[in-house]
């Protein structure tokens, strides 16, 4: 479908020698797990990155990835990319727009300043059903698990961060 992510010509990148942390959020865990999923999965079957080289950590909400993606980075582990996982979902209040503004002005600034790549992982969605479609949960055809575009944008930025 026109709004599936299209991977330009990432499939010959060997990534067997690239280190990726995804840090993900507690909030909406199932919907997240199957997001993080898709992103390993990916990650390790169509571009041989080591299992033992995707650094997995959570954090309580999406407003705590951008401290928790800057914290790794500095860390003394080096990362090629890092994917933050989140999923927002629209309550009754303006939270939700609040939370979103900052967290994705937030993903955006650590990549800027640290000169890793962050992806931005996070689901911004106006209910479950919308976040379930997403992260290949829901029961319609229009499911496609946002995870899995997430992993081969973490491949290819990583590969550029090291040439
Ligand atoms: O990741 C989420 N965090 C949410 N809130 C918590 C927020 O991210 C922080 O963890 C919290 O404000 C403490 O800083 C959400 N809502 O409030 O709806 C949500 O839908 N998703």
């Amino acid at each position: 479908s026109p709004t599936t992510c299209v991977t330009p010509s990432t499939e010959n990148i060997d990534g067997s020698l690239l280190r990726i942390a995804i840090i993900h959020t507690r909030w909406n865990y199932e919907i997240v797990e199957s997001l993080v999923r898709g992103a390993k999965e990916t990650m390790i079957s169509h571009y041989n990155v080591k299992p033992e080289n995707i650094i997995v950590q959570s954090v309580s909400g999406s407003f705590e990835l951008p401290f928790a993606a800057k914290s790794v980075i500095q860390s003394s582990t080096l990362f090629h990319a890092v994917i933050c996982i989140g999923v927002l979902i629209k309550g009754s209040t303006m939270h939700f727009e609040y939370i979103s503004e900052a967290v994705s002005q937030g993903i955006m600034r650590v990549g800027l300043d640290t000169n890793v790549p962050v992806i931005f992982g996070v689901l911004t969605c106006l209910n479950d059903d919308q976040a379930l479609e997403r992260a290949g949960l829901g029961n319609t055809q229009e499911k496609h698990n946002h995870g899995i575009d997430w992993g081969h944008c973490a491949v290819e930025m990583a590969h550029k961060n090291i040439n």
